[in-house]
């Protein structure tokens, strides 16, 4: 019996372009080509992003099933009144709007594979229902009375914590155990951040050629530490928008931090840290701040949170503050500095602030603000 540690990737899976080498990733490698050439239920969890999907397609490609059809249905995306008829089709008439017969999901993966994603998602009343097929392999179509035997293997996926849904009663037991024979849990991108620079480079070789571009060492061994929220999803965006702003250059740390912060700006834990990072004693030089403020802002002036990076450190002086006095001193600063790079003139200063011309010529006339 091959064992995980002698396991080397299996043509057929790689094949699929399931990158990575970490210890994680071959394990589910050697997951997938164990499950593959059964019908067993599998269950696939992990964080948004983390390759749940491809790792469901790379079992039906490994599988006897890959000469049927893989169908992906998002149980989460589709309205419940619809589940129904999406997975087990309809008659005729069944419902206003049923003008004809249609085949639902189980019917098209018969002799292939159903991927039900999001399957923590799905209404409790469905759960039923699908438990009841899974035990018999047998549909009725909505408004129809014929059982129609199929073959079709389930794969699922969730990125919820289906033992508390369970535990909430938001999810059955029993389905879970039907859906679960063979688990397969992905870890975040992070747990697994040996990977990164080889999915960068994977992701970076399949760019068109007049968009290809290189990142820097310092650059790589800072993705590599990066938390990468919404893993690997994430990461191919940052070389797609990469690929885009600096085709056929070497990508340095700060625009890579840049880039990841156009796109990571409105979560606080992220930004402190890419904030953080500019200065290794955690104390922040103003012209690191003032530009990376500047990008925020030219980004799109209206948006709160992105706004709200510029506060991302404010300390507590002693144990109080006097927020009035605070909010008061800051409208006069950023009115004065409005005024200052619009030349004077009020409506210029007014876009700059996002304010009407009038609330701010209020605003000048409460503070005695005048034009300098
Ligand atoms: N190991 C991998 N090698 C190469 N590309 C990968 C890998 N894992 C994921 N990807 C790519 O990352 C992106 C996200 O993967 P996928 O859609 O499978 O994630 P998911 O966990 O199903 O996400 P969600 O929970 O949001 O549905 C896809 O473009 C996929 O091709």
């Amino acid at each position: 019996m091959a064992s995980i540690s002698s396991f080397r990737s299996a043509s057929v899976v790689e094949n699929t372009a399931l990158i990575g080498e970490s210890p994680a990733m071959r394990e589910i490698r050697y997951l997938i080509q164990q499950v593959a050439p059964t019908s067993a239920s599998v269950l696939i969890t992990g964080p948004s992003g983390s390759g749940k999907e491809m790792v469901a397609s790379s079992i039906h490609a490994s599988s006897p099933r890959s000469q049927g059809r893989f169908i992906p249905v998002n149980c989460g995306a589709i309205p419940r009144d619809l589940l129904e008829s999406e997975l087990f089709g309809h008659e005729k008439g069944a419902f206003t709007g049923a003008v004809g017969q249609t085949c639902g999901r189980f019917e098209e993966a018969d002799g292939g594979t159903l991927f039900l994603d999001e399957i923590g998602d799905m209404p409790f009343d469905m759960q039923v229902k699908l438990l009841r097929v899974l035990e018999d392999n047998i549909i009725t179509r909505v408004g129809g009375r014929q059982s129609i035997h199929v073959d079709t293997r389930i794969i699922s996926a969730t990125h919820r914590d289906i033992h508390n849904a369970i535990e909430h009663k938001a999810f059955r037991e029993d389905l879970f155990y039907r859906l679960a024979v063979f688990p397969i849990h992905l870890p975040s991108l992070a747990d697994r951040s040996d990977d990164v620079p080889l999915l960068a480079e994977y992701f970076c070789d399949r760019l068109p050629e007049n968009r290809k571009f290189c990142f820097s060492s310092d650059s790589l061994h800072y993705l590599s530490q990066y938390s990468w929220p919404g893993n690997i999803r994430e990461l191919r965006n940052l070389i797609e928008r990469t690929s885009i702003l600096y085709p056929d250059q070497k990508v340095g740390v700060e625009q890579t931090q840049k880039l990841l912060n156009l796109a990571v700006s409105s979560q606080p834990a992220e930004r402190d840290a890419l904030w953080n990072l500019s200065s290794p004693s955690s104390e922040i030089s103003s012209d690191r701040d003032l530009s990376l403020a500047d990008d925020i802002l030219e980004d799109d002036p209206d948006n709160e949170s992105e706004n709200l990076a510029l506060f991302a450190d404010f300390p507590i002086p002693g144990d109080a503050v006097k927020l009035k006095e605070l909010v008061t001193e800051l409208e006069c600063r950023y009115i004065t500095a409005a005024l200052n790079s619009a030349n004077n003139i009020v409506s210029d200063a007014a876009r700059l602030l996002g304010l009407h011309r009038t609330t701010l010529i209020e605003k000048m006339n409460k503070y005695k603000i005048s034009r300098s």
